[in-house]
């Protein structure tokens, strides 16, 4: 079965990466059914028409520092069997695979890129010292008495990275240095009035590089151990996070 695989790495975060995908369907002009959905990290639809028997298209999506990015793997069958077929794929079929994936690829990252700059994302800080991670117990709000990381909202136009030092300083009177990004999980309510399940949870580990802790906002912070994190009462859109926390502890 030929194929061809594209990969784009798409400015903007999960949800808003998988929803645009959805809105703007795919570039081939027959219907596709749907046979796999997972939001917000993959889904499949298969269909035929025109010198296509058959086309599969799968797409993934996986959270990085930079964005998401995005995995579409696309299969066919042609019409045509045999040598005069391999030869019309070779010649036509692929092609046009190709040009009709590029065209679609560059208006979606434009339009995931547009779209994330209207949705609010939450950015929070795994802070390691040691063997230990550095967890906060929310004092106020719907929320209140959940174990969570520190952070908050990112400012319109405001740089991710500049959030979470910002929110740190905030928060508990410390500068943090962040070194790696840690992952995305969608976060099913609503953040500063957008639709519900529209934002993400980034998190990123770092280190404080200066001051003193003192919780501002926050009912009680915590140093814990890999071990001690499952047994808190998390935010439950944060427990998906804890094995990758988990393994950085283990690893560092
Ligand atoms: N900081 C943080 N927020 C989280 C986590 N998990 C999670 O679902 N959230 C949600 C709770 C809130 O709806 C949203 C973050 O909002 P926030 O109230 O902390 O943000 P903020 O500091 O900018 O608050 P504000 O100035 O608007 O009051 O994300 C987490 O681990 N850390």
């Amino acid at each position: 079965m030929p194929w061809l695989r594209f990969t784009t790495l798409v400015e903007a975060p999960l949800t808003v990466a998988f929803d645009v995908a959805r809105v703007l369907g795919r570039p081939w002009p027959w219907a596709l059914t749907e046979v796999a959905s997972d939001r917000p990290h993959a889904d499949a639809h298969t269909g035929s028409g025109g010198l296509l028997a058959q086309v599969r298209h799968t797409r993934s999506f996986s959270p990085t520092g930079a964005g998401t990015l995005v995995d579409d793997q696309v299969e066919w069958d042609n019409r045509v069997p045999g040598p005069l077929g391999r030869l019309l794929d070779r010649t036509v079929v692929r092609r046009r695979v190709l040009a009709a994936m590029q065209a679609h690829l560059d208006l979606y990252a434009a339009a995931a890129q547009r779209r994330a700059e209207d949705v609010v994302q939450v950015v929070g800080a795994a802070l390691v010292d040691g063997d230990r991670v550095l967890v906060a117990q929310r004092g106020s709000g719907a929320l209140a008495g959940k174990w969570e990381f520190p952070g908050g909202k990112v400012e319109r136009g405001e740089p991710e990275l500049d959030a979470l030092v910002r929110e740190c300083r905030e928060e508990l009177s410390v500068d943090v240095a962040p070194q790696a990004f840690l992952g995305e999980v969608p976060l099913p309510g609503v953040v500063a009035g957008g639709p519900p399940g529209a934002s993400t949870l980034r998190v990123w580990w770092g280190r404080v590089s200066a001051g003193e802790l003192v919780a501002h906002e926050h009912h009680e912070v915590r140093w814990l151990t890999g071990d001690e994190l499952e047994g808190l009462d998390w935010i439950p859109a944060d427990r998906p996070l804890l094995p990758a926390v988990r393994a950085l502890l283990a690893r560092l």
